[in-house]
């Protein structure tokens, strides 16, 4: 994918294509996508109706910014609490092999399912809390807007196969997330700025190990 910047404001599919330059297939799909958002959001509630005329940037090119930062050869991929399905379900469209989407919540699920098989994603949807799901070993965990860092890694550390990362998009709260993860786990930390949210931050994270232990 290439790299330019994102165009503002009424920022919509054709932009996308541009920013991020997919195929035409990968675009009917998002599109396709974003049609079955309109139609089920009214009813449970998948992202704030403020945000809804805005899929294309809000949701679609805030996760799809995270497919660069994806190691080479990254096959298996598990997105925490996936809501809608962001980041993890824009990852699995836009070509990430297999994507594991956990969200507690059975109608978000529901949906998730409706989507992945609409669009041929190749996205497993568990109807589970992380805490409980079981999933492949990943090549890499992503979340947005799940929890805090210090609550997100050891969720994280239970679906990471050794040598694994973390794609967590922040907000202006990164810096005082990373100090206090920092007291109990050690970790690489690259910060990457969002595309999409000026006050934002992406962050990478690898080598993590809880303080103490030997890392895998
Ligand atoms: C604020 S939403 C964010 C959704 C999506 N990641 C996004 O950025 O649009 C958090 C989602 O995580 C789900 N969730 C909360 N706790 C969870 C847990 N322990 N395990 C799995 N899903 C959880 C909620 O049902 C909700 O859909």
């Amino acid at each position: 994918m290439s790299n330019t910047r994102l165009p503002a404001p009424s920022f919509r599919a054709t932009d996308f294509q541009a920013a991020f330059g997919v195929s035409r297939e990968t675009l009917d799909r998002l599109a396709a996508y974003e049609a079955l958002l309109r139609k089920w959001n009214p009813a449970i509630n998948l992202v704030a109706r403020s945000t809804l005329d805005d899929v294309w940037e809000r949701h679609f090119a805030d996760s799809a910014q995270l497919f660069a930062l994806l190691p080479e050869g990254t096959r298996v991929l598990v997105d925490l609490g996936s809501g809608a399905g962001f980041p993890g379900l824009v990852l699995a469209i836009l070509g990430v092999p297999e994507v594991h989407l956990i969200e507690s919540d059975g109608r978000k699920a529901a949906f998730l399912r409706e989507v992945a098989r609409v669009t041929g994603a190749p996205a497993t949807v568990h109807a589970q809390r992380a805490e409980q799901a079981e999933a492949p070993p990943a090549d890499a965990v992503s979340a947005r807007a799940l929890a805090d860092l210090s609550a997100l890694l050891p969720l994280a550390a239970r679906f990471l196969r050794p040598g694994g990362i973390c794609l967590f998009p922040k907000g202006r709260t990164a810096a005082d997330e990373l100090t206090r993860a920092r007291d109990s786990w050690t970790m690489r930390v690259e910060e990457f700025p969002s595309r999409t949210d000026p006050s934002g931050a992406l962050l990478r994270l690898s080598e993590i190990a809880p303080r103490g232990m030997q890392i895998g």
